[in-house]
Formats: C-alpha cells, structure tokens, sequence
C-alpha cells in the first residue's frame, strides 16, 4: 500500500533551486532513508512531503484525507516549552493533537525513548542527545502511522544512536512507517529497507542497499556515495 506520493515537487528559496522535481512513494511499513550531501534539498522534501512548506511546483497526494493527524515529524531543532518538564511537554505535544496523554502512558513512551530518568527534569536542561530523544518521543505521542525523522541520530554519542535504532526498529515491528535521514551510512544500512539518495535537489539512485552497490559496482553505501554525489571544489 502506498502511503504518499510525491509527482515532481520543486522548491527555490529565491533563485536557487533547492528541490528540482522529486517524485516519490512512501511505502506502508517501509524504513526509507533519504541520503545526500549537506544542503542536497532533503529536509526541503520531507518539509514538502509532510505538508509544511508549500511545493512551488508539483503535488503530493496522501492515502487520507486526515494524514496530518497520522504523521509524526522529528526536526532537526525543537521548540520546547522552557519551564515545563520532559514529561509536561510530552503532555502539551499530545494536546495539540486533541489527544490526552495520562502520566503512565507519558512514562511509557519517554521509557520507550530511553528518557525515563529525566521525566522531571526541564526539557531545556536536557542534554543534546535527551533533547534528541524527546524530539523523536514528541513526534510519536499521537502514535502515528508514519514518523519521520530529520538526522534523528546526529551527534549522538553511540550508545544513544543504538537506543535510536531499537526505536526506529520497534516502530517498524509495530507496522509503523519510518522515513529518516541521516549520513551515517553504517546506520542506513543496518536500517533502512529501502534508500532514496538525493543530490542538487534530485533523487540520483533509489532502492535497496544491496540493488545498489550491485547495480553502481561498489562494495559499500560510502563508497557508493562518493561515487554518485557531486563534490565542491576545494579552493585553497
Ligand atoms: N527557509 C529557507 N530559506 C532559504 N534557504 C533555505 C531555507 N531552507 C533551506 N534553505 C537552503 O536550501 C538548501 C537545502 O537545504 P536542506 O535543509 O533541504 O538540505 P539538507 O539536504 O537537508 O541538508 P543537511 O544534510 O545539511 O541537513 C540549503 O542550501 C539551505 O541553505
């Protein structure tokens, strides 16, 4: 079943081009990657994809009218409530879904997201990496089908990216659909059951991490990325 589908969406912050006709499916019960180099469009395309920016050209159409309600999005940055705890801001997220969040099922999804010692704690004393973690657990306090989530490990140390990857694992164990961007390869590939790489705002391979180190002739993702993605010139 095909959740979403984007035909030939184009986006330009002034007269640069920042997406330049992507289209696209998102699959139910899928762990999408989207990789590509700094500044390649991604977190344009998912804004566009997930309805909070406008495509300038093209159009994305959704399995229901209600979808809004059915996404969780993780950003890059969060805007938490100074002054309200982990678990308060937990609460407030679920309340502008209409959606009453009790203290247990609050304790559940920050256990869930590895924040459970910090329900306390106010979110802007948190540290990165718990700041990370309650942004993925504010995109998922509707229980959405779909989650998407921006870079949801960068900068993590390692065992933070692991509690991470259970996340995104369990949520796919539960038929969730997960699209995630991110640039450690080592990850997409130990995740991702399908690979979208996007370069200047275009979509330049797409499948599976073994489809495509066969079909570019590459042993690895990193390898394949140095080969497929455009590289600026180094001016010394
Ligand atoms: N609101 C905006 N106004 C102007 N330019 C923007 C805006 N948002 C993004 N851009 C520019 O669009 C380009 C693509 O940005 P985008 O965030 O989509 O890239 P990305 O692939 O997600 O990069 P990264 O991997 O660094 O997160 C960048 O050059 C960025 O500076």
């Amino acid at each position: 079943m095909i959740y979403i589908k984007a035909d030939n969406i184009k986006k330009s912050y002034g007269k640069r081009k920042v997406v330049n006709g992507i289209t696209l499916e998102i699959e139910k019960n899928e762990i999408l990657a989207v990789i590509g180099p700094n500044g390649a469009g991604k977190s344009t395309t998912i804004e566009m994809i997930v309805g909070l920016r406008k495509a300038d050209q093209g159009n994305v159409r959704y399995w229901d009218e209600k979808y809004k309600t059915q996404i969780g999005v993780q950003f890059q940055s969060v805007p938490f409530f100074p002054g309200l705890t982990a678990l308060e801001n937990l609460q407030l997220f679920a309340a502008f879904y209409k959606k009453q969040l009790s203290k247990e099922e609050t304790m559940e999804l920050l256990t869930q997201c590895g924040l459970a010692d910090c329900s306390h704690t106010d979110a802007s004393r948190l540290s990165g990496g718990q700041q990370k973690r309650l942004a993925i657990a504010a995109a998922l306090v509707h229980d959405p089908t779909i989650v998407f989530l921006d870079e949801p490990s960068a900068s993590l140390d390692p065992r933070s990216r692991l509690e991470i990857h259970q996340i995104i694992r369990s949520l796919h164990k539960k038929g969730k659909t997960v699209v995630f961007s991110s640039h450690d390869m080592d990850e997409v590939v130990k995740l991702a059951t399908r690979i979208i790489m996007i370069d200047q705002g275009q979509i330049i391979a797409e499948g599976d991490a073994l489809y495509l180190c066969e079909k570019y002739k590459v042993t690895n993702l990193d390898q394949l990325y140095l080969k497929l993605t455009s590289k600026e010139e180094v001016a010394w």
